[in-house]
């Protein structure tokens, strides 16, 4: 079973995806850590995250890159957000994306695309929301407590910066596919939205 979770930045897709990969027993890709590691590896590399050539050649990265801590910052996703705008650099990632997907067995992916690029014959696609208020709190909170002196201000401001730019690029932009079930965490705790996007599959699936 494929399962394709898609959202804005900090909507609880991650935490979803994780908790359906668990429930189901199959692998979780976070396919936004692979767009944070092109980001990351052009910072180190001194080059521009703008220039397309230059994303490009920081598309080979080595994996263990994707366990590094400094991939979660603010800063980091900003720069992804950059970096994932090139039609060349999600070009370089997708095939990976693709292969996970379709291993056998299935695979619970999270990301922005997943739904409409990456894995558009998915067997269920989950679409999570959450308003920006709400999931810039819960971001601060999360980088607060892994020691960030980050304000809640800058942190509002950019997620909505993120947002725009990911709903609004020309190739592969944030938007739900049109099979995809919508789910607002604004208002549920973890285990309600975990409990929810788990009916949600079984109504699809068995449906
Ligand atoms: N329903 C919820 N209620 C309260 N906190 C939540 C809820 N869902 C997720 N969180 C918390 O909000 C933060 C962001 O969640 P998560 O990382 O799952 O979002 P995401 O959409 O995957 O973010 P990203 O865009 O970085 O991939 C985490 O600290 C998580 O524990
Ligand atoms: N499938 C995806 C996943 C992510 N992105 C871009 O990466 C940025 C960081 O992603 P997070 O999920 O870790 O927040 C995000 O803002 C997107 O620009 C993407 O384009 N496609």
């Amino acid at each position: 079973m494929i399962i394709a979770v898609d959202g804005p930045a900090a909507s609880g897709k991650g935490t979803i995806a994780r908790a359906l990969a668990r429930h189901y027993g199959i692998p979780h890709l976070d396919t936004g850590l692979l767009y944070r590691a092109v980001a990351t590896q052009v910072t180190r590399l001194d080059l521009d995250p703008a220039i397309e050539a230059d994303a490009v050649a920081a598309c080979d990265f080595d994996d263990q890159l994707l366990a590094e801590p400094m991939l979660r910052d603010d800063a980091t996703g900003q720069a992804a957000s950059i970096v994932s705008a090139h039609p060349l650099v999600r070009a370089a990632l997708l095939q990976r994306q693709r292969r996970f997907a379709h291993q056998p067995g299935g695979a619970v992916l999270d990301g922005r695309d997943i739904g409409t690029v990456i894995a558009p014959d998915a067997d269920a696609k989950l679409f999570i929301r959450a308003t920006p208020t709400i999931r810039a709190r819960r971001r601060h909170d999360e980088l607060q407590k892994r020691g960030s002196a980050i304000n809640y201000d800058q942190v509002l401001a950019d997620i909505r910066t993120r947002d725009d730019r990911d709903s609004s690029r020309s190739t592969a932009p944030l938007v739900a596919a049109d099979d995809a079930m919508e789910l607002d965490t604004s208002f549920l705790s973890i285990d309600a939205a975990v409990s929810r996007a788990i009916a949600l599959v079984e109504a699809r699936v068995q449906g």
